[in-house]
């Protein structure tokens, strides 16, 4: 498979190596450096685009691969805002688009129990819930993307909960002011170079469990990403982690 890479920091430095090590060619790659080489001709010598920029140039880019026709894989976050839009223009324009917050093995594991964790913890209301997310000074965005996937697995299925709120404690200062009893709140840190941790807490008067998910490494983040644009090969559409992997047990 010929890959363009749209962004290569951090993420797109492993995704690179990885791709390699799967017998599959870079014919692109962009970073800030090189901006005026992500042209829709550029674009269509690759069979698929992988995007991990920033939030700024994340839409531009998405764009300019409907334009160029090729399928793109996005694990870019911070613009969720825009998803709907986003959705309506790659189904118009008959484009094939797959988005993640988070492509880990792990972390999709982890998505899947938090939703059959809040379901039941409906039976158990004097538990009070969280979300703690910890990550690297030079993250962007915040609460993280998959931060936001957990607050809404945990809202769609607690009925205690209907929306979510954020706080950053960058320097582990001051905590928040009150929080509703219908908000679940995100609490993001951001803490040396940590690759990502994300905690779900149910806490009472008695006890407290805790439902922790921690990346040693950016690896499975980037073998995800991988995986996500091989199969979407010869697709169309409008898809997203839980796509590709199937976690039914039955
Ligand atoms: N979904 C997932 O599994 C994961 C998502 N991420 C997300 O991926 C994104 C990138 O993360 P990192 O690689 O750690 O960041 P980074 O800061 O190391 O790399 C960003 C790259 O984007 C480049 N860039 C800037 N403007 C650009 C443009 N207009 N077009 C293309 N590239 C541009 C920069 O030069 C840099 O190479 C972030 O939004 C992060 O939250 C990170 C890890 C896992
Ligand atoms: O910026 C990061 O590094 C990460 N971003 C993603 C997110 O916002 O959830 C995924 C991972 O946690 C690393």
């Amino acid at each position: 498979m010929k890959i363009a890479l749209l962004g290569y920091g951090k993420m797109g430095k492993i995704i690179e190596q990885i791709a390699l090590d799967r017998k599959h060619e870079i014919v692109l790659k962009i970073d800030y450096t090189n901006l005026d080489e992500l042209t829709v001709d550029n674009l269509t010598k690759a069979d698929v685009a992988i995007e991990f920029s920033t939030p700024d140039s994340v839409l531009n880019n998405i764009r300019q691969c409907f334009e160029a026709k090729v399928p793109i894989i996005i694990g870019t976050t911070g613009w969720y805002g825009q998803l709907q839009q986003i959705k309506d223009e790659c189904i118009k324009t008959n484009n094939a688009l797959l988005y993640a917050s988070n492509f880990s093995v792990g972390v999709n594991i982890f998505f899947h129990m938090n939703q059959i964790l809040a379901k039941l913890m409906n039976r158990y209301p004097y538990y009070e819930v969280q979300v703690e997310e910890i990550h690297h000074v030079q993250k962007l965005d915040s609460p993280s993307g998959t931060a936001m996937t957990i607050a809404e697995g945990i809202i769609d299925n607690l009925d205690s909960k209907t929306e979510w709120v954020n706080v950053l404690q960058e320097n582990g200062d001051e905590p928040i002011d009150a929080v509703k009893s219908n908000q679940l709140l995100i609490e993001s840190l951001r803490i040396d170079s940590v690759p990502g941790t994300h905690t779900v807490i149910y806490d009472s008067e008695v006890d407290m469990i805790e439902f922790k998910h921690t990346a040693h490494n950016r690896s499975g983040f980037a073998l995800g990403a991988v995986l996500a644009a091989e199969w979407i090969q010869n697709k169309k559409g409008f898809f997203t982690a839980s796509d590709m992997f199937n976690f039914d047990v039955k």
